[in-house]
């Protein structure tokens, strides 16, 4: 039998998502996800999909970093009959934050690759660790088999210059590889071609603004299947407002900082990416939690929603103005799937621009790729959940199942 299965390691800052699929049909052995890592209340979920498990599992108790977290998972993938050690393993796939302009496509991980992984530690700090962690501890568990970094920043890599680039000297960005990189590709690409099928046409056909809504947030605007704009620029700091990041802010903020309130490249760098975004405004980084006290008359809580909405029009109204034609913009990830209220008030007042969704159809749940605009409206407002593990596994799988070259080394390595 041919080895048809891959293991999708997600590996945050302080959590580990992962799944395991068959790709002979894409099904799901078992799923989970790994969370506070490094904290007393660390919590791992397990979903046995197949095998002898039964139910969903749960772990409580302290897991000191990601090398125990992935010893956890591979513990209770084996009591499911699904181990590390299964024959019908074929890879490993890993999402990697931050790739630069090497990596175009996923890759099959080599000393190299993780060297400049590493390299890119800098501008993807609460990331490429993680990432780094994730790869080592799964090439010491299965050293044999080819692991696939999948990275964030691939998709974005066809953005024009004019997008890509900042308007500060030439020289100096050169020299130190600052530009707008672009980050959350693999659900943009993802999502974007399944609004297209959503809307019955080809990807080429169609124009779309993405919004991917997670706790980091992101948006992007696609023309003919291509990235040509997106709203995270050389780090995942730049753009909308998110859970704990500011998103766009004055540059000129971070030096005021450090000169009139003493605080060092550190603190601001901490202040901006954990303290900020609506944590920072209202104490809160949870979208539920937000809504919530909305509707007990909490006054911070508002304007922190109102902010985080403000700047999510600014951007349907850059990517509509950077496209010219849109025909759909596409609502994704944890808030942008769930939270109603958001997809609601981030299109009110745009009629104008053939932006309108239905109120009914808006409130629906579901876990399918829907429209949520009327039928007559100009531009389909649009809920596709994204599936960021199964777009890994896919490319992962096309990598490795293109066959050895000549040399036994696995395809793209
Ligand atoms: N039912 C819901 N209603 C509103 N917001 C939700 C709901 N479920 C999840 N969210 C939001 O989604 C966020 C997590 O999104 P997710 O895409 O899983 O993030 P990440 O992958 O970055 O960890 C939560 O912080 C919360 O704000
Ligand atoms: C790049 C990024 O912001 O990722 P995440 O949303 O997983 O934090
Ligand atoms: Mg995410």
């Amino acid at each position: 039998m041919t080895a048809s299965r891959v293991l999708v390691l997600n590996s945050g800052s302080s959590s580990v998502k992962y799944q395991l699929l068959d790709m002979r049909d894409g099904s799901r052995l078992a799923v989970g996800l790994v969370e506070r890592i490094g904290e007393e209340t660390s919590r791992l979920v397990h979903t046995p999909l197949a095998g002898d498990g039964a139910g969903k599992r749960e772990r409580t108790g302290p897991i000191a970093d990601h090398a125990a977290a992935l010893k956890a998972v591979a513990e209770e993938l084996t009591h499911d009959g699904l181990g590390l050690d299964s024959p019908e393993l074929a890879a490993i796939g890993h999402r990697v934050v931050h790739g630069g302009l090497k990596f175009t496509a996923p890759t099959v991980i080599t000393d190299e690759v993780m060297a400049e992984i590493e390299r890119l530690v800098p501008v993807a700090p609460l990331h490429n660790p993680a990432n780094i962690t994730g790869i080592r501890t799964a090439q010491a568990l299965r050293p044999d088999l080819p692991q696939v970094a999948v990275f964030d920043t691939a998709f974005h890599t066809t953005m024009p210059e004019y997008a890509a680039r900042y308007a500060i000297d030439v020289e100096t960005a050169d020299a130190h590889r600052i530009r707008r990189y672009g980050f959350h590709g693999t659900s943009h690409a993802y999502v974007s071609r399944k609004a297209a099928e959503l809307l019955g046409r080809a990807p080429e056909d169609v124009n779309v603004i993405v919004l991917h809504l997670g706790n980091g947030a992101s948006a992007s605007a696609v023309a003919g299947g291509r990235c040509v704009d997106t709203s995270m620029g050389l780090t995942p700091l730049e753009g909308l407002v998110m859970g704990t990041r500011s998103g766009d802010i004055d540059p000129a903020v971070t030096f005021h900082l450090k000169r009139v309130a003493g605080m060092s490249e550190d603190d601001v760098d901490v202040l901006l990416n954990k303290k900020s975004g609506l944590v920072g405004l209202c104490g809160d980084n949870d979208m539920r939690e937000i809504r919530r006290r909305i509707d007990e008359g909490d006054r911070s809580a508002r304007l922190a929603f109102e902010i985080y909405v403000h700047r999510l029009k600014k951007y349907i109204g850059a990517y509509y103005a950077v496209l010219g034609r849109v025909d759909a913009v596409v609502f994704t990830a944890g808030v942008g799937e769930n939270a109603a209220p958001v997809r609601e008030a981030a299109v009110a007042g745009l009629e104008e621009l053939g932006l309108v969704v239905d109120t009914d159809l808006n409130a629906v749940r579901s876990d399918e790729p829907r429209i949520v605009s009327p039928d007559h409206a100009r531009v389909a407002v649009a809920v596709v959940p994204t599936d960021e593990e199964l777009e890994i596994a896919r490319q992962t799988f096309a990598l490795v199942d293109a066959g050895p070259d000549d040399a036994g080394r696995p395809a793209g390595a």
